[in-house]
């Protein structure tokens, strides 16, 4: 569980984050959508013990984040990659080095690792690029081989800041399946942050809406969405949200 208690946070005063509290359940697929600036990253860098906010705090499992990290399994998906992709690596490789800091030493991974990691990467549909250079990689790929390192230590918690940027529509959607199943499989607690409302809609167990403050954190069909568009997007705005098949999509428009 993650207890997130009176979080508020300043940067050159302004007021990034005002008394944020919320609860996170242990294997609950929850998102966090709002506007660009709305204090997302900040938020999950807070509970990732990155940053330190200004007031309040984040348990996790009643521990401090830097307390928990260091013992348990916790991935975490940056907005900004954190793999130099110049390097002269394989994708077969960089599937197999946990640690990316400068002089970590390569290993020989044993016969175990390398089967899991293959079909991590079959997962992902990206195995007949296994034996792709990095810089040979598009977009994408790249996106997708970064998802499936997430995943390969079975993390008890996983973090993921807006991770389907470079996804084409058809691996978005399986994307959201793959998180689904390990939620499901290895009780991972997930959280999500994306602008996708219409996807998360579907998959996700709830929603956080946030806009400095957290003006929501409901089931999706709880949420209001012309109003949660409204407040999260000022008015004016349209927005479709996409259900199972089209016949169910809804439209908004908050004007
Ligand atoms: N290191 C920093 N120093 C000063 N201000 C910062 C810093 N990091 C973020 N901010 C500011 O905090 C606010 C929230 O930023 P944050 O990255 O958390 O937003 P976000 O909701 O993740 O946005 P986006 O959807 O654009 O990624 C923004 O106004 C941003 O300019």
């Amino acid at each position: 569980m993650i207890e997130i208690q009176n979080v508020s946070l300043v940067y050159d005063k302004k007021l990034v984050l005002d008394n944020i509290n919320a609860v996170i359940k242990t294997s609950e697929f929850v998102s966090i959508i709002g506007p660009n600036g709305a204090g997302k990253t900040s938020l999950i860098k807070i509970m990732l013990g990155l940053i330190k906010p200004t007031s309040g705090k984040v348990l996790i499992e009643g521990k401090e984040p830097k307390e928990y990290i260091a013992k348990n399994k916790v991935s975490y998906l940056p907005q900004q990659t954190s793999i130099n992709w110049s390097m002269p690596l394989r994708v077969i490789d960089i599937m197999l080095i946990e640690n990316l800091k400068p002089f970590s030493v390569f290993k020989k991974p044993d016969k175990h690792k390398i089967e899991h990691a293959r079909l991590m990467l079959d997962r992902f549909g990206i195995l007949d690029i296994e034996n792709k250079y990095l810089k040979e990689l598009s977009g994408g790929q790249k996106q997708r081989v970064e998802l499936g390192r997430c995943l390969l230590k079975k993390p008890q918690l996983l973090i993921l800041d807006e991770p389907n940027t470079a996804l084409d529509a058809v691996f978005n959607e399986k994307m959201y399946n793959i998180l689904v199943e390990e939620k499901q499989k290895n009780n991972t607690t997930i959280i999500l942050v994306s602008h996708d409302i219409g996807a998360v809609s579907r998959f996700v167990d709830r929603i956080m809406c946030l806009n400095v403050k957290l003006h929501c954190s409901e089931k999706p069909e709880n949420i209001d969405y012309s109003k949660l568009v409204s407040v999260l997007y000022g008015s004016d705005t349209n927005i479709v949200v996409h259900s199972n098949g089209c016949e169910s999509c809804q439209f908004y428009k908050t004007k």
